[in-house]
């Protein structure tokens, strides 16, 4: 029997059999937690820098769902990059959802560090990987190697802390590098919530707004101390990669099902020429 468990939300290998010459591995991966099932669009947190602001998911990905046409979306991970400057909160942000707990002690992330995390969407399994980037110079090129292959990028900074706002854009340019900035789905987090008096936050919000709309962003305002709206966020980071994957499955079933269409018409009209 072979266990192996990357991070502590890890998949379960639990056995192993030669059949016909061929291996094949079984995985054993435990039921989702009922507190990770999505069955409705979560809402956005901003109408004025959102990546959607619709009210419930669109039609033709409930239908999918509804009829079992989701393809693989049910057996892919998707995953998430996270970051940002140095001590903005990352770590803690990805440690009050997954673990549920809270550090005020700041220990720097060496290099990079990743959990899973395993939801139901409309019905069907759905799993994040949330890979929780260093913030400090000296281990950006260990962490940056990483960035590659990301369906969302979390860019976090301080809300206390204009800096980490501005230096926000440097962040998105290096994710964007290593990813396809049109298929990418992008969050701003304003973090330490708790920490920001309610004239701050008015002044800082306008600008991570305005921000958020030019990187065509979504935004959010969170505490990791208190737990306020960080459930909400991954909850919606979920619901959007979820979308945009059936999505990208229908449209792929979609152009399959023409390409058979145009290859039986070709064979049944050999004199067809294709140009
Ligand atoms: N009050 C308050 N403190 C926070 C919050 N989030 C993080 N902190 C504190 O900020 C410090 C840095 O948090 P981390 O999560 O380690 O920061 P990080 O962005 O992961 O830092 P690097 O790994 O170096 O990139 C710690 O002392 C945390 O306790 C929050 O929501 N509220
Ligand atoms: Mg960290």
């Amino acid at each position: 029997m072979v266990t192996s468990t990357p991070g502590s939300g890890g998949t379960s290998v639990s056995g192993a059999f030669c059949t016909g010459g061929n291996w094949v591995v079984t995985c054993v991966l435990p039921p989702v937690r009922k507190d990770r099932i999505i069955g409705q669009l979560p809402k956005c947190f901003n109408k004025g820098a959102a990546l959607n602001t619709e009210d419930e998911f669109k039609s033709k990905v409930k239908t999918a769902c509804q009829q079992q046409r989701t393809g693989t979306v049910g057996f892919k991970i998707s995953k998430v990059i996270v970051v940002g400057d140095l001590a903005v909160g990352k770590t803690c942000l990805i440690n009050r959802f997954c673990k549920d707990v809270f550090d005020k002690n700041y220990k720097a992330t060496i290099g990079v560090d990743f959990e899973m995390e395993r939801f139901e969407v409309l019905g069907v399994p759905f799993s994040l990987q949330l890979w929780d980037t260093a913030g400090q110079e000296r281990f950006k090129c260990i962490a940056s190697t990483y960035y590659r292959g990301a369906q969302a990028v979390i860019i976090v900074f301080d809300l206390t802390d204009v800096a980490s706002l501005e230096h926000t854009r440097q962040w998105l340019e290096d994710a964007m590098k290593e990813n396809d900035p049109t298929s990418v789905l992008l969050f701003l987090v304003g973090t330490k919530k708790d920490l920001s008096s309610p004239a701050q936050y008015t002044l800082i919000e306008q600008d991570a707004i305005k921000l958020a709309d030019q990187m065509k962003a979504e935004y959010w305002a969170v505490s990791a101390l208190s737990g306020e709206n960080v459930r909400e966020f991954f909850f919606r980071v979920a619901s959007l990669t979820f979308e945009t994957n059936v999505l990208a499955e229908l449209e792929k079933s979609g152009s399959r099902r023409i390409g058979e269409v145009v290859r039986k018409y070709i064979k049944d009209h050999p004199k067809m020429k294709v140009c």
